[in-house]
């Protein structure tokens, strides 16, 4: 079985899969000085109660925080016995290699994305993900990742707020019923759900003319579902996007040696 791993900025998610067969999907929150041990302890514990004991021969890992992965190198070593295959590294192939700035660092979810969103729609598209912070990857004809736009998350706009500005407390992201608040929360929740309406719109409207075609419009992330209601914005919602992206790249480099 595999074990993929997604460390974003904020959580870290983790899905079992026997095959292509989806087993089980887990999430903590991201913090670089866990230990190895520490991850098998949790993850063990919830393995047991699913009914897994063992057999995890292999894991693939995309993380966005650097530090982590060593210490989920060592729990791949360790606990299953496996090196595991890290997205971003030479070792770990894609389909079709990023066409960006020489010597840019794309982020590994972004790639994974782009890999996933090819997988299930084919090429020109763009996928948003709405995580720590918000990321729009432009995927090409034939699937490369040709660049995007990386923009603050919701919730990080609203502790940015909150941090910031004196008199403005923490405020949790919804939909507003009215545009024009008449107190400082809704006053807030506009700013921020409406806004990102328009920023979302604005972006893929400048996406589209710049490439000067049609392209469907993937989402991803746990806010995507707030972003969507009564709006026209995504062609589709995927929360399983960078997961099965995961184990895709993970096939794709069953064929390689090591
Ligand atoms: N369903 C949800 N409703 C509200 N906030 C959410 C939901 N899902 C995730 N979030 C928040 O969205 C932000 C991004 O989360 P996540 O997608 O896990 O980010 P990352 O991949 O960068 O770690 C976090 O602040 C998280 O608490
Ligand atoms: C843009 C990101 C911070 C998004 O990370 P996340 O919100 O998933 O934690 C991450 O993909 C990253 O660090 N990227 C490196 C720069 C780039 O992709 O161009
Ligand atoms: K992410």
């Amino acid at each position: 079985m595999l074990l993929c791993i997604d460390c974003g900025n904020t959580n870290t998610v983790f899905s079992i899969w026997d095959g292509e067969d989806f087993i089980s999907t887990w999430r903590m929150e991201t913090n670089h000085k866990r230990t190895a041990d520490e991850y098998y302890v949790w993850l063990s514990g919830l393995m047991r109660l699913q009914g897994i004991e063992d057999g995890i021969n292999s894991v693939i890992v995309s993380s966005t925080v650097p530090r982590v992965v060593f210490n989920l190198r060592v729990l791949a070593n360790r606990y299953f016995n496996c090196r595991p295959l890290v997205v971003g590294k030479p070792e770990c192939r894609l389909p079709v290699d990023p066409r960006v700035d020489p010597g840019t660092g794309v982020g590994p979810d972004r790639l994974v994305n782009t890999v996933a969103g090819f997988d299930r729609h084919g090429g020109d598209i763009i996928v948003v993900d709405f995580g720590t912070a918000t990321t729009f990857d432009v995927v090409a004809r034939d699937g490369a990742y040709i660049g995007g736009v990386i923009a603050p998350g919701v919730n990080l706009s609203l502790e940015a707020l909150h941090a910031s500005a004196a008199a403005l407390p923490h405020v949790d992201v919804t939909m507003p019923e009215k545009s024009i608040g008449t107190n400082t929360v809704a006053c807030i929740q506009s700013g921020v759900f409406w806004g990102y309406i328009g920023l979302v719109e604005g972006v893929v409207r400048q996406i589209r003319l710049e490439r000067d075609r049609p392209m469907k419009v993937i989402a991803t992330g746990g806010l995507a579902e707030l972003f969507s209601q009564g709006f026209d914005l995504f062609d589709s919602i995927e929360y399983d996007l960078t997961m099965h992206g995961l184990r895709l790249l993970h096939d794709f480099n069953k064929d390689f040696p090591a």
